[in-house]
């Protein structure tokens, strides 16, 4: 185990509580990029040097030049990713990737085409994803695998604290080998992964207040840090949001900012514990010049099968909740953020 214990942590950048994400460097000498760390997929990508000039996306971002970099594989084979939000395309290359200071030798894709929507709005260059590798596409191994292989880590965990607010610094951590007790109180609560290889819980009920609405006979939750929000069937979220009000336009739901302080906890039953949401775990409160907006930070979002349905727990929900990723024995652990 190296200068920290085992245990490597990566400071990341909280932008508006809906974008986390911490610095990685590719190639020597080192190109750095602003990656999201996703536990919903699991492979690594930026953007790269050869993106089309039409890619908005891609020259508003960071992008990788393999022309600059002497420890560069070429590989060339061809890779895309359609994302319920968007498409990325492009090819494989191989190169050093550091994160944390670690550095391993990694097959990733260079992106050359990025969809306009949403990665226009992404503050981050790239993904890297956190996921097993049977979520991999093209069968590449991920970094956390790579990274395990090396048996440099004190615990095969990573574990993730999102601050929950945007002036707070740092507005996040990845550690990569344990759990960090600056970010959490109490014990943790785990919970087995409901399917190997995947970051999925069971879950039990979810409640408004008092009064269970859902998932009494068991429902998948998907433990995903690079979703923004909470997500569900449409069919139940826009049940849940009917019953605290919220009212659906084309940016999300909405309530009046009045009823804000009256609004019950939604509370996910996971592994016989009770996960709840308060109402500023759930509303973004925006201040404005003529009069507030307050987001509810639930989305419908109906995965189809085999996938779906499915519930994504994302990052308001791991704000909350600090949450550690065992790999070693597939479970997710749950503790009380700070
Ligand atoms: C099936 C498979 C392709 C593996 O599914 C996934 O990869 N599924 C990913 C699961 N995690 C969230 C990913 C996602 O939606 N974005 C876009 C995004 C999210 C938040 C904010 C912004 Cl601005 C953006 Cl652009 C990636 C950046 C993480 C999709």
């Amino acid at each position: 185990p190296g200068p920290n214990n085992g245990t490597v942590p990566t400071p990341l950048t909280n932008y508006l509580d809906t974008q986390y994400f911490g610095e990685i460097s590719i190639g020597s000498p080192p190109q750095m990029f602003n990656v999201v760390f996703d536990t919903g997929s699991a492979n690594l990508w930026v953007p790269s040097q050869s993106c089309s000039p039409f890619s908005t996306a891609c020259f508003t971002h960071n992008r990788y030049d393999s022309s600059q970099s002497h420890t560069h594989v070429e590989n060339g084979t061809g890779f895309s990713i359609n994302y319920a939000s968007g498409t990325i395309r492009g090819f494989l290359s191989e190169d050093v990737v550091v994160v944390g200071g670690l550095p391993v030798v990694q097959v990733f894709a260079e992106a050359t085409s990025l969809s306009a929507m949403p990665f226009i709005f992404a503050k981050f260059d790239g993904v890297l994803g956190m996921g097993y590798p049977s979520v991999a596409i093209d069968g590449i191994t991920p970094v956390f695998d790579r990274i395990m292989s090396q048996h440099v880590l004190k615990e095969e965990v990573f574990s993730i604290y999102y601050s929950r607010d945007p002036k707070h610094s740092p507005g996040g951590e990845l550690l990569l080998g344990g759990t960090d007790p600056n970010y959490y109180t109490g014990n943790f609560n785990y919970l087995e992964t409901r399917e190997m290889g995947k970051w999925e819980v069971t879950i039990k009920g979810v409640s408004l207040g008092a009064k269970m609405m859902f998932c009494e006979e068991g429902c998948t939750a998907v433990i995903d840090t690079g979703s923004s929000y909470i997500t569900g069937p449409a069919s139940s979220v826009s049940m849940l949001m009917e019953t605290i009000g919220a009212q659906l336009d084309e940016t999300g739901y909405k309530v009046n900012c009045e009823t804000v302080k009256m609004l019950p906890s939604v509370t996910f039953l996971l592994g016989g514990q009770e996960y709840a949401l308060t109402h500023e775990d759930y509303i973004i409160w925006q201040s404005q010049i003529e009069e507030d907006v307050c987001i509810v930070s639930f989305r419908d979002l109906d995965v189809p099968p085999p996938t779906g349905p499915v519930w994504i727990l994302g990052a308001n929900f791991i704000a909350r909740y600090y949450t550690e990723f065992d790999r070693r024995n597939n479970r997710i652990g749950f503790a009380t953020a700070v």
